[in-house]
């Protein structure tokens, strides 16, 4: 399997007897960016954490999620989750947050704060304002895009990003999208932006009741003949 390359097959997920994800598969080529699309409440974030592995304990997993390039007791995906307070650690200062995974790539001295800069600039950020703050003393939109900067850092094989962008103004919505295509990742992005799905994605999976219900071109999808899907599960008025 190439690196990057994701397949997911027959995944489903329950919460005691209640099935909140049906039987979900797809397959992306590496490098490929995905929009997972459909109304609130209809199962996108619980298939995002599956995908990353990181569903809570109280729900059941079912299916099989492979991604090509993983290594054995590594995550499989970096997910950017929707409430960034919990992807960091609030007693850590957010240089030695992100210093971990370059570190683990090799990096050190003046090429790691190098590097440091340049991914904070590449999510909008001044590294000088940030890198010695705790996640509790930045803005929101700080701490969304240093979660962005995190997982950009890792660099794994996979991206997995729910609403990046929600907590974010227009300039700096831009400056996410912008970098999230710099990375070259295969991503899988949950969005409610359509603009954002568009700027990042050709390709979208609908979610409707927790089943795939759609794997649709995004043009055709708000432009086209499949706009009555947009409609039906409220991603257009
Ligand atoms: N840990 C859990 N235990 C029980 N039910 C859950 C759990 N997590 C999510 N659910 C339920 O699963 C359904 C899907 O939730 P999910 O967060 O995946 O939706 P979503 O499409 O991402 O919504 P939104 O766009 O509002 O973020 C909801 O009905 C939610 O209440």
């Amino acid at each position: 399997m190439a690196q990057g390359a994701v397949e997911v097959e027959g995944l489903s997920v329950w919460a005691g007897a209640t099935l909140l994800v049906r039987d979900v598969s797809w397959r992306q080529a590496a490098g490929e960016r995905v929009a997972l699309l459909g109304r609130s409440g209809s199962g996108k974030s619980t298939i995002a954490r599956a995908v990353a592995d990181v569903t809570s304990p109280t729900l059941r997993v079912q299916g099989r999620v492979s991604v090509g390039g993983s290594q054995p007791g590594r995550p499989r995906a970096s997910l950017v989750a929707q409430d960034s307070q919990v992807a960091l650690n609030p007693l850590t200062p957010v240089r030695r947050q992100l210093a971990r995974p370059l570190r683990s790539a090799g990096l050190r001295g003046a090429a790691l704060d190098a590097r440091l800069t340049t991914l904070l600039a590449d999510v909008g950020l001044d590294a000088t304002a940030v890198l010695d703050r705790l996640p509790a003393e930045l803005s929101g939109g700080q701490r969304q895009r240093v979660c962005i900067a995190l997982a950009i850092a890792v660099d794994g094989p996979l991206l997995v990003a729910d609403e990046p962008t929600s907590a974010l103004d227009v300039v700096t919505r831009r400056q996410v999208v912008d970098a999230l295509r710099a990375t070259r990742s295969t991503l899988l992005l949950i969005t409610h932006d359509l603009e954002v799905a568009q700027a990042l994605c050709t390709r979208a999976l609908l979610v409707d009741d927790g089943r795939l219900v759609a794997d649709v071109d995004l043009t055709t999808l708000l432009d086209g003949p499949d706009r009555h899907l947009a409609h039906d599960l409220g991603l257009v008025a």
